[in-house]
């Protein structure tokens, strides 16, 4: 499976085409505006997210509820597009404006892509780069993985995401709930956190962060149960599949690593302290003792729970901007300032667990191909049972 995202963050519309799902999945738009809700919720954001309601449009490769086999297109329009039709060319200008639109972009915000994405396609106005490098495009991966979200539903594996830490608060889990009770508190909290005193003191950080013009980030977790054992490889660098969840976790916006299970951790301890013993009974078959190692070995599932965090770096944009240089008269000058979230650590939870779902879907889809949706429950369900008699 693979699919594309296109638009602009102030263009008419988002687009993502996924090409390869089986034909034969029952989908309807709530699937996906249910997680697109979830990705506008949380402590921090900007205004933007007051203007926008996404909702999705799916264009093509569904009929009555069902996937045809053939490529599905799903559009989110952009609440905010009327109000920039100028700005974005679609309108012809009168010399006033004109004169207003020579305020181009000239000053670029240290963190984000702006310098390197104009001295790259040499754009001279940073606007031409940030329409695209903004995280809005995050709304249409989202989509994408809340398809991949379904697919996995439909097998029995179950995703959610939460917030660890913001600007150094950590949360306190001593013991995990189970999933289905993690998904209910994570989507009531303001800021994704199982831990409600650590949420309350995150909200505080976040309130001082905003008030002194300047921003925060964090740590999320994606947690997946269900997923059979052996999914992946170990023969190739490339059908690693820890490998391509910590590529897509990195590939999120401001996303800056990743680790599973116990992670860095594991740099600190003995082999005996990290390596989860081996064991069987007739119900579950083969499992771990501990999940230490997050749910893989050598590149494959091991069918103990996918445990990934993934770093987020502090919003680039600051309301008292940083020190940095106008590309026109090579002054220095402080970035420029563009509307902006403070703070967008549990948005990108939910960011990171449709990203996370859609290289899990894929794998699955990869390893297990079916043109019939049917066929592949059946042969993952083959692969439950081979497992647990191997
Ligand atoms: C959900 C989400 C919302 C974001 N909101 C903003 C924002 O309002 N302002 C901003 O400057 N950066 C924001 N970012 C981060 C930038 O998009 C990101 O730092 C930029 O694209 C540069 O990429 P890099 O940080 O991965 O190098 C957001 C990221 C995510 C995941
Ligand atoms: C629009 C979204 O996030 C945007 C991500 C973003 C950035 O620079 O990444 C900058 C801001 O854009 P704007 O200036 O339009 O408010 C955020 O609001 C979204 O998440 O849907």
């Amino acid at each position: 499976m693979r699919y594309l995202t296109s638009g602009e963050s102030h263009g008419p519309q988002l687009t993502a085409i996924i090409e390869g799902l089986p034909a034969g999945m029952p989908l309807v738009d709530s699937d996906i505006n249910e997680e697109l809700s979830r990705r506008q919720k949380g402590h921090g954001r900007g205004r933007r997210m007051q203007i926008e309601k996404d909702t999705v449009n799916i264009t093509s490769g569904v009929r009555h509820g069902y996937t045809l086999g053939s490529p599905v297109c799903l559009a989110v329009e952009n609440n905010d597009w009327k109000h920039w039709t100028k700005i974005m060319g679609a309108e012809p200008l009168n010399e006033d404006e004109l004169a207003e639109m020579k305020r181009v972009i000239s000053r670029p915000r240290p963190g984000h892509a702006d310098l390197n994405g104009a001295l790259k396609y040499g754009h001279r106005d940073m606007r031409n780069v940030l329409e695209r490098s903004s995280a809005r495009e995050t709304t249409v991966r989202v989509a994408a993985g809340s398809v991949a979200k379904k697919l996995l539903s439909l097998l029995g594996i179950k995703i959610t995401s939460h917030v660890r830490e913001i600007g150094g608060i950590s949360a306190d889990i001593k013991e995990y709930p189970p999933i289905d009770e993690m998904m209910k508190i994570s989507e009531a909290s303001p800021v994704r956190c199982l831990d409600e005193n650590a949420g309350q003191k995150m909200m505080n950080l976040i309130d001082e962060a905003k008030q002194n013009g300047d921003s925060i980030g964090g740590i999320v977790e994606v947690i997946v149960e269900g997923m059979p054992p052996g999914v992946g490889s170990y023969v190739h660098y490339d059908r690693k599949l820890d490998a391509k969840l910590a590529s897509a976790i990195v590939s999120i916006n401001a996303f800056k690593g990743v680790e599973f299970g116990i992670g860095f951790q594991a740099a600190r301890k003995p082999g005996s302290e990290v390596h989860d013993e081996i064991a069987w009974n007739e119900t579950d078959g083969y499992y771990r003792k501990s999940n230490n190692l997050g749910g893989f070995e050598g590149g494959m599932t091991t069918g103990m729970p996918i445990v990934v965090r993934g770093v987020m770096k502090p919003i680039p944009t600051l309301y008292k901007p940083l020190q940095s240089v106008d590309i026109e008269t090579k002054e220095p000058f402080t970035a420029s300032i563009e509307r902006s979230d403070s703070c967008a650590v549990p948005a990108a939870a939910v960011v990171a667990e449709h990203a996370v779902a859609w290289e899990l879907a894929s794998a699955l889809m990869s390893q297990f191909y079916a043109d019939r949706f049917e066929t592949l429950l059946e042969t993952v369900e083959m692969q439950r049972t081979y497992a647990r008699e191997f």
